[in-house]
């Protein structure tokens, strides 16, 4: 997966030229930094944001240079889905809910993929690969390069530690969704990454998202006896837009979302 990623960015400019694109709700595009049109400071990262479920639908429009990148790129994404699924399954089950509880509450989810790549940077303490945020979705399957660190999560709320690579190993993050639906039990995290001056690095994130049309709330059986929903009801469509008409590194997405009784 990550030998096509990087032989994709290496294609001439010309080439990555024709899928680059900045608007955010196009399902195939080549980017740069987070949200060109939002931000006004930008970050060292270009990336490649692909929708992958159901993968038919959108696979014609995935790149076919390089030519192998189509088949290596949609088996990942089915095993990344599976694996996916099965801890959806376990964070329920850690909840005291039903196994299948999360993966109905969220519906048909979507999958995206975003395939990042960082060039070296002469002046790594100016910028960022990606400034803090926390993913608005459900579940995130990171795949950090073997080589090369940069990921950072914020921990206790005041320190950032480095969540170095480990061989064969994935990063799991929770996003705000499961954060909302466990009623804040489970925390969406912040994290970053940070680029060097050494070495060019990539990660590949893909991301399980709720189907737009799926009403997220605190799940019903972590409400009453004293625990009042900490968020109120929304659709993932209306938190998704949010989402992305703001900047990256502003206060938790989800702190928007609180139920009104207790703001
Ligand atoms: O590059 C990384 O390690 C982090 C990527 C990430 O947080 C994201 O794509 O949302
Ligand atoms: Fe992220």
């Amino acid at each position: 997966m990550m030998a096509v990623g990087l032989q994709f960015f290496r294609l001439p400019p010309e080439e990555k030229e024709k899928l680059y694109s900045d608007e955010p709700a196009k399902k195939i595009r080549l980017s740069t930094s987070f949200n060109v049109r939002k931000e006004t400071v930008h970050n060292w990262r270009d990336y490649l944001r692909l929708h992958c479920h159901p993968l038919e639908e959108f696979l014609p429009e995935w790149p076919s240079n390089p030519e192998s990148f189509k088949e290596i790129v949609s088996e990942y994404c089915r095993e990344v889905r599976r694996l996916g699924l099965q801890l959806l399954g376990m964070i329920s089950l850690s909840l005291g809910l039903e196994e299948d509880y999360i993966e109905k509450a969220l519906g048909e989810q979507e999958q995206h993929m975003a395939v990042n790549y960082y060039p070296q940077c002469p002046e790594p303490d100016l910028t960022y690969g990606l400034p803090k945020h926390t993913d608005p979705n459900a579940l995130t399957i990171l795949l950090q390069d073997p080589n090369v660190a940069g990921l950072q999560v914020l921990k206790d709320g005041d320190h950032w530690i480095a969540v170095n690579p480990r061989p064969n190993a994935f990063v799991v993050n929770l996003g705000d969704q499961l954060q909302a639906l466990s009623n804040g039990a489970y925390k969406s995290v912040w994290h970053r990454a940070v680029v060097n001056a050494a070495q060019e690095r990539m990660s590949v994130a893909s991301f399980l998202c709720p189907c737009n049309s799926a009403v997220i709330s605190p799940a019903a059986g972590l409400v009453g006896d004293g625990d009042a929903p900490v968020y109120r009801s929304y659709t993932y469509d209306e938190y998704y837009k949010k989402f992305w008409s703001r900047n990256l590194d502003q206060e938790h997405c989800l702190e928007l979302f609180r139920s009104a009784q207790l703001q």
